[in-house]
């Protein structure tokens, strides 16, 4: 189990993430096809994470989606709150969910380390669920509809490269499933440090239970797990800052990819440790699933003598439920086969 949470900032090394340019996906050349792909795989298997840049979503979209959810969470507590009380039936497919730390931390049973304020918004199909969405700020929806239209084109395209980095290129079964899959949206607001309080900003570590994950943060703070050769003893890593570079998305591999790929693709262990003191830091994990209730296997062109199915399979909500238990163990991780 992973449980250093301090933050001996001074003593963590930053990580060279590779960083990968998409416009090398639309070019006709082979060879720019060939290294493109060849970055990719080799990104996922060894960090399971990698940069993004000339992705396709305009510098002023990400501005403004950063922007409007700031402004939300500035709210004062109880807006947020009424604006949001439904009772959607099941709690899993609730299009909306907010988890303010303050809220939280009224509660006793809360084990929590690290804290931090989080809206989540379910968003495929977009029409139907942007209606749950906030009303206010009233350029919510629009600009968050907006930013979430651009970066589910961009994981649909992800998606097929990263399929085809793993020769399942022709595998659209698999394509079908993710472009009617489920898309999630996950607003965080880390607030500023308080020195007078005891509580701790951040997000405690955990890999994704998406098959990919793209982060778009306002300020540094993302710490991943360099588990070098380690891979699958997620106490023996190092943890690593993830430099924010200018333009730049951050892709994950998430769990259901691990299983997809049986295992060749490693999901990435993360954590937050905000930098800054004075301003909070905003970010948005974009998580892109198949249907909730669909079983993740390992694909069946993966599986030879010589690399026998590894794991189980498990749905999305399989994967959900189990993360709201706390465990210190990935479910995937009980699910291995050898
Ligand atoms: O805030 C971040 O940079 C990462 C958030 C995250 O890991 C998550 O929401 O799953
Ligand atoms: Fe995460």
């Amino acid at each position: 189990m992973i449980s250093t949470v301090d933050a001996h900032d001074d003593l963590i090394k930053p990580m060279n993430v590779p960083i990968i340019d998409l416009s090398l996906l639309s070019q006709e050349s082979d060879h720019a096809k060939f290294q493109i792909m060849k970055e990719i795989h080799e990104a996922c298997q060894k960090w399971g994470v990698f940069n993004v840049i000339n992705h396709g979503i305009s510098e002023f979209v990400i501005e403004e989606a950063l922007e409007v959810n700031q402004n939300f969470f500035d709210m004062p507590e109880i807006e947020k709150e009424e604006m949001l009380e439904t009772n959607y039936g099941d709690e899993m497919l609730s299009p909306v969910k907010l988890v303010t730390f303050q809220r939280r931390a009224q509660r006793t049973d809360s084990t929590e380390v690290l804290q931090r304020d989080l809206l989540r918004l379910y968003a495929n199909p977009l029409e139907d669920f942007m209606n749950f969405w906030p009303k206010n700020p009233s350029d919510y929806r629009e600009k968050m509809g907006k930013y979430t239209k651009e970066v589910r084109k961009l994981g649909i395209q992800l998606f097929g490269a990263i399929m085809e980095s793993l020769n399942l290129g022709g595998a659209t079964y698999l394509k079908e499933n993710f472009n009617q899959g489920m898309h999630m949206v996950v607003a965080n607001r880390y607030s500023p440090y308080q020195e007078s309080t005891n509580i701790k900003i951040g997000a405690p570590p955990h890999s994704d239970h998406s098959i990919i994950t793209i982060l778009l943060q306002s300020s540094p703070g993302l710490q991943v797990l360099d588990m070098a050769d380690n891979h699958d003893h997620h106490n023996n890593g190092t943890w690593k800052s993830v430099p924010k570079l200018e333009a730049s998305l951050q892709v994950f591999v998430g769990d259901h990819l691990e299983v997809l790929s049986n295992g060749i693709y490693k999901s990435v262990w993360h954590r937050v440790i905000p930098i800054s003191t004075s301003n909070a830091r905003i970010s948005m994990a974009s998580f892109h699933n198949f249907q909730i209730d669909e079983i993740v296997e390992p694909a069946k062109e993966l599986i030879d003598n010589d690399r026998p199915k590894k794991f189980k399979g498990s749905s999305v909500r399989d994967l959900l439920k189990y993360a709201s238990s706390q465990k210190p163990v990935r479910l995937i991780d009980t699910h291995r086969i050898i």
